[in-house]
């Protein structure tokens, strides 16, 4: 099989068309990295900030960079291979790093994910499982939608048994600001096939995402 890169493979389903038509799904269209450093230097000027100082004359700069760097998913090859073995228990990749950007308020929310999946035919070359998850975080995202999407494209990709994912991440727009709650982290999961329909597949994933004691 020919791998295509993950903007290809998620093409055929309802939630990843290819760009533009991804619109609602927090995808974005190939950014102007020239137009995003003049509108940097208009918000920080409107904000008051002084730009003519050697340290601060290049941030309008660094921080449209910034910003497309935390929307540009770096591409990957969908690597699977037969499940020669017949391996039928769970595969799970714990506490993989996740950071994407709030898409209320574009401040990052940071945390850690928790991916699975029963297989099937196939399995998956693991760091593949670390990749979905940042292709679907560069972009601005609800942490609920980011947890279905890489559900669902595991689903598709895989033809798994079951699927799991939890993430659980802190967003600065809710520690940092707002209503300032220190320490607050949310948790969401989304479980398909298997891993929703049967409850001890369910109570054994979920107790494999459990932080060790
Ligand atoms: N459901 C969901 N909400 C989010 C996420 N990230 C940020 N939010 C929330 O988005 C909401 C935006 O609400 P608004 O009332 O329009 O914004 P705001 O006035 O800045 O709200 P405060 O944060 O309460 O000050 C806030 O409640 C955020 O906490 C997310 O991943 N999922
Ligand atoms: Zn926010």
């Amino acid at each position: 099989m020919n791998p295509a890169p993950a903007s290809q493979a998620t093409a055929p389903t309802a939630h990843h068309r290819t760009r533009p038509a991804w619109r609602g799904t927090g995808a974005v269209a190939e950014p102007d990295l020239e137009r995003a450093t003049t509108g940097a230097r208009i918000l920080l000027e409107a904000l008051g900030i002084d730009l003519e100082n050697e340290s601060m004359a290049r941030t309008p700069e660094r921080m449209a960079a910034s910003f497309v760097e935390l929307i540009t998913p770096r591409p990957f090859q969908l690597t699977t291979f037969p499940n020669d073995g017949g391996y039928d228990e769970l595969i799970v990749a714990r506490s993989i790093p996740v950071r994407s950007l709030c898409e209320h308020h574009m401040l990052p929310f940071i945390g850690t994910a928790h991916i699975g999946y029963l297989p099937g035919e196939r399995i998956l070359g693991l760091s593949k499982l670390a990749r979905v998850l940042e292709h679907f975080s560069s972009r601005p995202q609800v942490q609920e939608r980011l947890t279905v999407q890489v559900a669902n494209w595991l689903e598709a990709q895989l033809g798994p048994v079951g699927v799991g994912v939890v993430i659980e991440a802190e967003h600065l727009c809710m520690t940092l600001r707002g209503v300032q709650a220190p320490g607050t982290t949310t948790i969401t999961s989304s479980l398909l096939g298997v891993l929703r329909e049967d409850s001890r597949s369910r109570a054994e994933f979920l107790a494999l995402t459990r932080p060790p004691r």
